[in-house]
């Protein structure tokens, strides 16, 4: 008998057995040497806690605001590409996930469910990611599906206007379908569960880009033609045509500088993520959580910090907030989730986040997620 999920790491482990390879491995891995996936992790374990006693820590609350938005905690689901290869309608069963624990869930431009799927399949508004195409009139056309859909917030992510390499995705020959090879072959064979989760799914296409990749039939292919989409020539300039676009909240996703979190505030963004897209884009960035302080001391309060990369626990979370970020998102442990036991795996790893942050919370005297200080860490 297996042991029984005690953390995210057990729902990787599970997560790992459960998706063929080939995704599994799309999600978990970084880009060239990986430096920067290693290090967002172990700074943030490098990190000690204060612990405080004789504090009365009976009633605590974790609820906050993210862009005015009541939460049930200051977490967020964070976009991820492809997420429906993790188990088939992922996006829908990510987005219910998150309503149910009252936290938001962010839509990736290149899902597999589209935006209009995922609205008709939940009632609480979700946010989308918007990547900036070289086509103007398509990214026009992504931002007005989103408002169309009641979509709460825009995320626009500066940190991919050229697509960093993952080795891993060209070694294992990525392909939708997957490419019948006989690895590929046994490799599915093995995770019958996957296969009926994928192909019953309604969404097997690429969603929100449906009908605009033309004979492409490859993951290697896809991601040539997806690469030359993204705008390498976005700017702040572009910042005013996508407000004009978008009069709603608006988060900027991809922030590592101080100078670039003030220009991000003086632009007139509603908050941004400081975010190294989990350590799949710029190799040899540093943590997130190293230069979190700096960014939130540039920004002086005037805009809201949401913080990414590499949050695997509540005692994690916990330590973005006391550096200053109003809430975290989580990319991996949240496809580790759903790769392990689709909706109900999300929801479990949501739930083992808010139990993680609550219980340290209270061994660190703290009794309202709103309030965490640095005062909590041991310089
Ligand atoms: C498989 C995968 C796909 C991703 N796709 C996107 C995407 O489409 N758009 C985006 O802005 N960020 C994307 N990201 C980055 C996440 O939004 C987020 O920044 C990152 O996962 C946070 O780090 P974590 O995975 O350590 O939580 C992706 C991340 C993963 C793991
Ligand atoms: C093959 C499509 C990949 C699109 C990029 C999605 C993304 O941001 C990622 O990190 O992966």
């Amino acid at each position: 008998m297996s042991e029984p999920v005690t953390n995210i790491m057990d729902l990787r482990a599970l997560a790992r057995r459960r998706v063929p390879r080939a995704f599994f491995e799309y999600a978990d891995r970084g880009s060239y040497d990986e430096s920067t996936l290693h290090e967002n992790r172990a700074a943030l374990a490098r990190l000690r806690l204060r612990q405080r006693v004789m504090i009365d820590v009976d009633n605590r609350s974790l609820a906050t605001e993210i862009v005015g938005q009541p939460v049930s905690m200051p977490l967020a689901i964070a976009p991820t590409g492809l997420t429906g290869l993790q188990h088939g309608s992922g996006e829908i069963h990510g987005a219910r996930a998150a309503a149910r624990a009252g936290i938001p869930f962010c839509l990736s431009t290149m899902s597999i469910c589209s935006i209009e799927q995922v609205r008709a399949a939940t009632d609480t508004p979700f946010w989308f990611q918007v990547y900036v195409m070289r086509d103007r009139g398509f990214t026009r056309e992504l931002i007005s599906r989103a408002r169309e859909a009641g979509c709460s917030a825009l995320m626009l992510t500066a940190d991919l206007t050229v697509q960093g390499q993952r080795h891993r995705e060209i070694k294992n020959g990525l392909a939708v379908p997957p490419k019948i090879t006989l690895r590929n072959l046994f490799d599915i064979a093995s995770k019958p569960r996957w296969a009926w989760n994928v192909l019953r799914a309604p969404s097997r296409s690429f969603g929100n880009l449906e009908g605009r990749i033309g004979g492409a039939d490859s993951l290697t292919t896809l991601a040539q033609w997806i690469a030359n989409q993204f705008d390498p020539t976005l700017s702040w300039q572009d910042l005013a045509w996508i407000r004009e676009l978008w009069p709603g909240k608006l988060i900027v996703k991809g922030i590592m500088d101080a100078e670039d979190a003030r220009l991000a505030a003086e632009h007139g963004v509603d908050a941004i993520v400081v975010s190294n897209h989990g350590g799949r884009q710029l190799d040899g960035a540093p943590a997130t959580i190293d230069v979190l302080p700096q960014i939130v001391d540039a920004v002086g309060g005037r805009i809201e910090v949401l913080f990414d990369s590499g949050i695997t626990s509540g005692q994690d979370l916990l330590k973005a907030l006391a550096l200053g970020a109003r809430a975290g998102l989580i990319g991996k442990a949240f496809l580790y989730g759903l790769g392990a036991m689709g909706e109900a795996g999300v929801t479990q790893a949501i739930e083992i986040i808010r139990r993680e942050l609550s219980v340290t919370m209270a061994l660190t005297g703290q009794r309202d997620a709103r309030c965490i200080s640095p005062d909590i860490l041991l310089r």
